[in-house]
């Protein structure tokens, strides 16, 4: 029946066109209490479709992804523009078209069907409600065909022991989600759709070679008391007695970094312990090749691996072939090999842009141990364990194709990357798929007797809060790289390398006035919240990675507690980082603000043309340099 309906705000009967009772009922359904609310009413066109709800996960890092295409790489919009770029809302338009093109997949032909209907195309994205589908974006309805699901059995149980290395490193390997858009370990949307376990856990490897082995793998000695050199004294290795000279807390790095690289050569273990500087009156400085060789025998035992090896036969023999034979291996004393001239190290990565990311990631592991950026190279006291995910990708595609791991120690890397990224990238390609590199980092702090905290006077409760942070804890991290037709355009165009202060960023090619590149880093929520420890480590390390956004644009400006406003690169970012401070000369670039699908981005952009070799350069500004002074970091 129909009532009569006051609307308060107009304090007038506007009738019952404009509002809608709510009535609450007892269990014999009489009206308990009605209330009368006021309802706006539009009109709706006929032609209208409401775009459907969708979610995205909440990445920490937002721009993380947010390569920006060019026009050199995508031509095809360029008459859309009413002029050169020069809004904020002109660029996020051909952005996003190209895009919906490249990233996509869309036909340039099927893009300008839909939108030629506009005169000056308009804004696809309105608000965060509504808007554009961009790749891996999930939707609240379930995913489309065109993005697979990922697939259940990657979820996988393992034991975990508290407080071993495994547990540490799976309890953050665990939940990480495989969005390239997002880098939340508990991102919900994933979670809801039973990917909780993506990534598969790290367990110990099984070590293949028995120390002898080792010694013949071993192409040379890397130094007089390399275990190779010592291969004559083999037989009494077993009762080394220097091996009783090696602290307690260096043999349990060793026993850590033996359960993830049980194969390692002894003269990388070495370089592993040796990073744990005992000053403070403590005669060990460093452990020698053959010392890890002994303890590594020790610790894995020959007979064990000698065993295993057979037991894996004869499952496989079980498996495939019955009446294969099984190979019987025996334990030998090799011939102590004719010593080579000096062993030519590490040869990482022949990958030169991957190099880059394993230079910022040594740097990262080096950082809190050292002075200066251009000490650090030398100082080093981490170990970072490395997980690279390499994912085929296409629009919506998240599978991985392949995990690789491994270990950096600061300074040193000693992980021999076993696989050319490029190959498994050329299959993707191939199938019309974009291949997606995506990079989780986990830096293992080994600082075990707090050498640096108490070398730099940290007062004790902080030092406390510190070392509970760092010392055998695990800092997590994880860097999510799009990578498009295997080299990135931007990493291609820069290198990194050592400058005048530091490292800089140089122009690998001329690069031209007007382009562009996005200083990405974590999206800091709440500066003081989140800059706490950071700041330990900016003021020690005197170097501040965090870009103010808003009233400054300068890296360093860092105070404004007001969600999203910094842009920190010390984890997570590109090789705009390392732009260093043109003063007193005047830069050759500049940092734009840019609102792009509703976030906010910063974009470093040339202001003249930059020649080949030139260093690229930014002016901070004195606030920066007056905050360095009172005391550094944010
Ligand atoms: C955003 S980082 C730049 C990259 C840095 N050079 C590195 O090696 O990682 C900013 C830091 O670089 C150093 N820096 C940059 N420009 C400088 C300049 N003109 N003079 C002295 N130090 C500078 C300062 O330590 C500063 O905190």
């Amino acid at each position: 029946m129909p009532r009569p309906c006051f609307d308060p705000l107009l304090d007038a009967d506007v009738g019952d066109a404009t509002c809608m009772y709510v009535d609450e009922y007892d269990s014999d359904e009489n009206i308990l209490e009605s209330e009368v609310v006021p309802i706006d009413v539009y009109d709706v066109v006929e032609s209208f479709h409401p775009h459907p709800p969708y979610q995205y996960c909440t990445p920490a890092s937002r721009n993380e992804n947010a390569r920006m295409i060019d026009n050199r790489e995508c031509a095809l919009f360029n008459g859309w523009t009413i002029s050169r770029i020069q809004t904020a809302n002109n660029f996020t338009r051909l952005q996003t078209v190209r895009r919906l093109h490249i990233d996509c997949g869309f036909e340039a032909e099927v893009i300008n069907n839909v939108l030629k209907q506009y005169t000056v195309f308009r804004p696809l994205r309105l608000s965060n409600e509504s808007g554009l589908d961009l790749p891996n974006v999930v939707w609240a309805d379930g995913p489309s065909s065109s993005k697979p699901k990922l697939p259940l059995h990657f979820a996988q149980e393992f034991p975990n022991k508290l407080g071993d290395i495994f547990n540490q490193i799976n309890k953050g390997v665990a939940k990480f989600c495989p969005n390239q858009n997002c880098l939340t370990h508990n991102c919900h949307v994933h979670i809801d759709q039973g990917w909780e376990m993506y990534t598969p856990a790290f367990v110990p490897k099984q070590p293949r070679h028995t120390s002898e082995d080792l010694r013949a793998l071993a192409d040379g000695p890397c130094g007089n008391d390399c275990f190779v050199s010592s291969a004559e004294d083999a037989m009494e290795d077993d009762s080394a007695e220097d091996c009783f000279l090696v602290p307690e807390d260096v043999v349990d790095v060793l026993s850590d970094v033996l359960k993830l690289e049980p194969d390692m050569l002894p003269c990388y273990l070495a370089v592993i312990c040796k990073t744990i500087d005992r000053q403070n009156g403590d005669s060990f400085k460093k452990m020698t090749c053959r010392q890890a060789f002994v303890l590594r025998k020790k610790m894995i035992g020959d007979e064990k691996v000698v065993q295993e090896l057979d037991d894996k036969d004869a499952m496989q023999d079980g498996r495939q072939t019955p009446v294969k034979k099984r190979r019987k291996r025996k334990l030998v004393q090799t011939k102590p090999k004719k010593p080579k001239s000096k062993r030519k190290r590490i040869n990482v990565c022949s990958w030169e842009s991957f190099t880059i990311t394993l230079r910022a990631l040594r740097a990262h592991a080096a950082t809190p141990a050292s002075a200066s950026a251009s000490s650090r190279r030398h100082t080093a006291s981490g170990i970072a364990v490395v997980t690279i995910t390499v994912c085929a990708a296409g629009p919506g595609a998240i599978q991985p194709a392949l995990i690789i791991q491994g270990v950096v120690a600061g300074g040193v890397s000693v992980v021999r990357w076993g696989v050319n990224v490029t190959r498994i990238c050329a299959p993707c390609a191939m199938r019309g798929m974009l291949p997606i590199l995506s990079v989780s980092v986990f830096l293992l702090r080994v600082d075990t007797n707090n050498s640096f905290l108490q070398e730099h006077g940290y007062p004790v409760h902080e030092r406390r809060a510190y070392a509970e942070e760092i010392q055998g804890t695990l800092i997590f991290f994880q860097l999510n790289l799009l990578i498009k037709y295997v080299f990135p355009p931007f990493m291609q165009r820069f290198e990194v390398k050592e400058a005048k202060y530091g490292l800089g960023a140089f122009a690998l090619e001329e690069i031209r006035k007007e382009d562009i590149i996005e200083y990405v880093g974590e999206l800091l929520d709440n500066i003081e919240e989140k800059l706490d420890h950071r700041a330990i480590i900016q003021q020690h390390s005197d170097l501040n990675y965090c870009f103010g956004m808003g009233e400054s644009k300068r890296p360093g400006k860092s105070d404004v507690a007001v969600a999203g406003t910094t842009v920190d690169a010390q984890w997570l970012g590109n090789p705009t980082r390392f732009l260093n401070d043109s003063k007193p000369r005047p830069a050759n670039c500049v940092a734009d603000e840019l609102v792009v699908n509703g976030e906010r981005r910063l974009l470093i952009r040339a202001v003249k043309n930059v020649k080949k070799g030139a260093e690229l350069t930014l002016r901070y500004g004195d606030d920066y340099w007056k905050h360095a002074k009172n005391g550094g970091g944010p």
